[in-house]
């Protein structure tokens, strides 16, 4: 009889595949006793999935309430929901992969309580890409190699030193855009969803060539503070809002903003399909597309270049996008809204569901950027990221009436 069994994980691991073997009746030896049960999946990439659905039909199978997006809900309700709706389901097992990612400690300290309930019925499959994420109720250990599974039963997951990225920014593709200096202004910010408030009275000012974190706790409101900036959310009209030294609202277009903004969040990686080389990826950074569809010109290999070389990535310059390991994915992406070094760039969770030596990749690379040049970096999370580092910090604490800000 199979046994709660957490697989540890990294950015060479297989999930994805391994997964579906489990989902479809084969899986390795070790875990044979699977093979007759009828399993599901808890993953970010399936609520990804669903919201593609929702954005391309209006709805989808995972809807919490009937008149309301599931893209409009926090990380930890999105969570809450596919695990109600998974359950009803009554799979035999579940699989849980990486179910603590972009959830603050107290959504964590439910889930857990949850998950450890529902081992007592249902059989647990961890996929665990931090060893500090592990259940306390997983009897087995075994490590994902690629697509096969080690060291099971009794795998103990060393904890490693992280490499960091050396070398240095490469320069921008032609002179930066003049814009005043204070580059997002929020004065007095106040938002509510149905009577709901969810911020009040925040003051933020960005100033170019600022490092900022935003952090605070599941539904604090971070998602829909970036969504005034990015151009997203209704919501932003009507406030007193500046966005590069205009007021929002005052005509100004939706592309007008973005054209100064780098953004990046995990779930755009995880809707990519990714039928582009590396190469190509960076340069449609520079073009503000997905994928390309001209010859680039001289210059834009050559920035392309530079930057798979800072990434220590020669080797995979013609790689495709899906064929690469989930670190470097997030890598490439984030040097994409790097790339053009716009204005401000936006990083919301970037490192979620990384393995600690990726993350630690991942943040020396934003570390560089807000260091060498004249980007404003926004750092999105919900707890401190080890090594950030950040020069500011606004924190969304939650409160009777709405989250309230404090800068320290
Ligand atoms: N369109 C909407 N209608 C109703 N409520 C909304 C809407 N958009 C957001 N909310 C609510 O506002 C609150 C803040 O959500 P938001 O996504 O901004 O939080 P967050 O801090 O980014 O959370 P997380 O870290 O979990 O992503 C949540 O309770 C969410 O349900």
């Amino acid at each position: 009889m199979a046994e709660h069994t957490v697989i540890f994980t990294d950015n060479h691991s297989d999930k994805y595949a391994f997964s579906e073997s489990l989902l479809q009746g084969n899986p390795p030896e070790a875990l044979s006793g699977l093979r007759s049960l009828s399993g599901a999946l808890f993953s970010n990439a399936r609520i990804a999935d669903f919201i593609e659905e929702e954005a391309r039909h209006q709805r989808s199978d995972l809807q919490p309430q009937p008149d309301r997006e599931l893209r409009t809900y926090s990380s930890g309700e999105r969570k809450k929901a596919l695990l109600a709706y998974l359950l009803q389901q009554q799979p035999d097992f579940l699989i849980l992969d990486d179910p603590f990612d972009n959830l603050d400690r107290e959504y964590r300290e439910s889930l857990s309580g949850q998950l450890e309930e529902l081992a007592r019925t249902t059989l647990l499959i961890q996929l665990a890409s931090r060893p500090s994420d592990v259940l306390p109720c997983m009897v087995h250990r075994a490590f994902l190699e690629g697509q096969n599974l080690v060291g099971f039963p009794t795998y103990e997951p060393e904890i490693p030193s992280g490499p960091r990225i050396t070398g240095s920014i490469p320069p921008p593709p032609g002179p930066l855009p003049e814009l005043p200096e204070t580059l997002v202004d929020f004065r007095d910010v106040s938002v509510a969803y149905s009577g709901r408030t969810i911020v009040r009275n925040i003051d933020w000012r960005i100033r170019r060539g600022e490092f900022w974190e935003l952090r605070g706790p599941n539904g604090s409101g971070k998602t829909t503070l970036i969504s005034l900036i990015t151009g997203d959310n209704p919501k932003a009209y009507g406030q007193e809002l500046y966005l590069f030294g205009t007021r929002k609202g005052s005509g100004e277009s939706v592309w007008d903003i973005k054209e100064h903004i780098g953004y990046f969040t995990p779930a755009m990686a995880d809707r990519f399909r990714g039928y582009h080389s590396v190469e190509n990826m960076l340069i449609s950074g520079l073009t503000d597309s997905v994928g390309l569809y001209q010859q680039p010109g001289d210059l834009q290999l050559s920035l392309a270049r530079q930057w798979i070389g800072l990434l220590g990535m020669e080797q995979e310059r013609e790689v495709l996008f899906r064929d690469l390991t989930e670190g470097q994915q997030r890598l490439v992406f984030c040097a994409r809204a790097m790339i053009k070094h716009p204005p401000l760039l936006i990083l919301d969770e970037p490192t979620a569901a990384l393995d600690e030596p990726s993350a630690f990749l991942v943040v020396s690379l934003i570390r560089k950027m807000a260091a060498e040049s004249r980007t404003a970096v926004v750092f999105v999370s919900h707890r401190p990221e080890p090594g950030l580092h950040p020069e500011k910090t606004l924190f969304l604490e939650s409160g009777q009436g709405g989250s309230r800000g404090r800068i320290a």
